[in-house]
């Protein structure tokens, strides 16, 4: 059946996008709509009214609906580890019971959060969060978008074990008025609990009385951190079925909910409630998650794209590409399906892109006369960060927007081949009302969703993440045994730089 649909997929028409106005007029009414304070623009794509019927038609011979359905109510969707994927629910949006325990959750968070700036903990300026992965990346995200006028501390993300990127952080923060807050789904990642030793040794070093009383950890293994020296009453737990790339709404979030105050937290929590609504209610014509993920499917699955890329346009996100890399690649970088058979064709495309308009002064030349086909998707605010001159905004938004009609206009230039724009190249933009909490939170939950929309039709599961094992346990061993055992380049290697004697 799925077969079927595919082939229906692929044996559309493909348009002419550089004429695709005229043969399609009414195409900017049906694929572009707002969902809340996010509107998305779907119409520079190849998406046809036959392309969305045979996609309509793949999702459900792929059961999107149960599946999604199953999703929301706490099913066991990670078939691989068994286990339920519940980040919705840390929102509002899931099993009565899981909801419920998320919200108590979330008080003990709040009430952690008054505690400090009560100062049970003494007065603190600095937090230095360490975690790695989805115990880094969401939170980087949040404080580096939504924090520029905060002001309330100064919070540094350490994730690598680079010793330089803790020294960076705390290069500049007086260790008495410093709170550590240790972030890890598991609490055994290795780079993290290295960073958090060496972080309470500074603070040893720093004449801190006890490091261990300014540590907060956040984790779902609070066994873990009763084991490691933190006292209960600073755990902050969270559900062992909300997964790490998915877990900024969850107490991983305490940088931001400090950091940008409860408020702040809250709205990005409801903001990502109503895309979390919009996923479940709307219909598949206007499901905004879902429809990328057709757009996402089309170009990967059908045009062979290998990668696709986002520009930012907004300096506050920056960071959401390297996000997204994790989200998206961790997420659908698989080859087989929920039953373990290969997969039938291309899953993850891989994720790219950068800031602009820095980014059309460095990699838009291949993207307007290379030779890869790379779906753009551009995400720009109506409102401005900065205070300065309103031309700073507008030159912005006026370059966002003529690089997506570049893309797709093109230019011709038979006298001229190397000046020649081929033109028809597709790109989405999605134009938020502004960068603030709650608009930041639908459009985290809309990346969400469309990874999942993703994983659904292609047949996998998009919540284990196996593929990060092996190296770890090799690693591992290299500390163990050195260099014996392996090939000898890997020998050769770690007799040069880490043979002591
Ligand atoms: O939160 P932790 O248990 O420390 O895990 C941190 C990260 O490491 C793993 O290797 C996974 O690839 C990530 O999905 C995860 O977010």
């Amino acid at each position: 059946m799925t077969d079927i649909s595919w082939n229906a997929v692929r044996a559309v028409a493909e348009p002419d996008l550089r004429t695709i106005f005229e043969s399609d007029p009414d195409r900017l009414d049906r694929l572009a709509f707002k969902v809340g304070s996010l509107r998305f623009d779907w119409s520079k794509t190849h998406m046809t009214p036959a392309l969305m019927a045979a996609f309509a038609d793949l999702a459900q011979a792929s059961d999107f609906t149960a599946r999604r359905d199953a999703l929301f109510s706490g099913a066991s969707v990670n078939v691989t580890e068994d286990r339920a994927a519940e980040h919705s629910a840390e929102r509002g949006e899931g099993a009565p019971d899981s909801v419920a325990r998320a919200k108590a959750l979330h008080n003990r968070m709040r009430a952690l959060i008054d505690a400090i700036e009560a100062g049970a903990l003494g007065p603190i300026r600095h937090i230095v969060h360490v975690g790695i992965g989805g115990s880094a990346l969401g939170p980087d995200l949040l404080i580096d978008a939504l924090g520029r006028d905060a002001g309330r501390y100064d919070v540094a993300i350490v994730s690598n074990v680079d010793g330089c990127a803790l020294e960076e952080a705390i290069r500049d923060f007086d260790p008495q008025a410093t709170l550590l807050a240790i972030a890890s789904k598991t609490f055994t990642t290795t780079e993290t609990m290295l960073n958090a030793r060496s972080a309470i040794n500074w603070m040893v070093e720093g004449g801190v009385d006890d490091p261990y009383g300014r540590v907060v950890a956040l984790t779902a293994a609070p066994d873990k951190a009763v084991e490691w020296g933190v006292d209960e009453t600073r755990i902050l737990p969270f559900s062992e079925t909300v997964g790490g790339r998915y877990s900024l709404w969850s107490s991983i979030g305490f940088p931001a909910a400090l950091g940008l105050g409860w408020d702040a937290f809250e709205s990005l929590l409801e903001g990502a409630a109503e895309m979390d609504r919009h996923f479940r209610l709307a219909p598949v014509e206007k499901n905004a998650p879902l429809i990328a993920a057709f757009v996402d499917r089309y170009y990967a699955g059908v045009k062979g794209c290998q990668t696709r890329a986002l520009f930012a346009y907004d300096e506050r996100l920056r960071l959401l590409p390297s996000y997204l890399q994790q989200l998206e690649m961790e997420s659908n970088g698989k080859s087989v399906k929920l039953d373990g058979s290969p997969v039938d064709g291309p899953t993850a495309p891989i994720t790219w892109g950068g800031v602009g308009t820095d980014a059309q002064h460095a990699v838009f030349q291949l993207l307007h006369q290379g030779t890869h086909l790379v779906p753009v998707e551009f995400v720009a605010s109506i409102e401005p960060g900065d205070l300065l001159d309103p031309a700073h905004h507008r030159a912005l938004l006026t370059n966002c927007f003529a690089q997506g009609a570049a893309l797709m206009r093109g230019r011709e230039n038979p006298a001229d081949p190397a000046r020649a724009y081929p033109g028809g190249r597709p790109s989405t933009t999605i134009l938020m009302d502004d960068v603030g909490p709650h608009a930041l939170g639908a459009l985290i939950a809309f990346y969400e969703h469309r990874t999942f929309a993703n994983a659904v039709l292609m047949g996998i599961n998009p919540f284990d993440q196996f593929g990060v094992e092996l190296g770890k346990e090799i690693a591992r061993s290299i500390e163990k045994d050195g260099p014996s055992g392996f090939d000898p380049s890997t020998s050769a290697l770690i007799d040069l730089a880490m043979n002591d004697e």
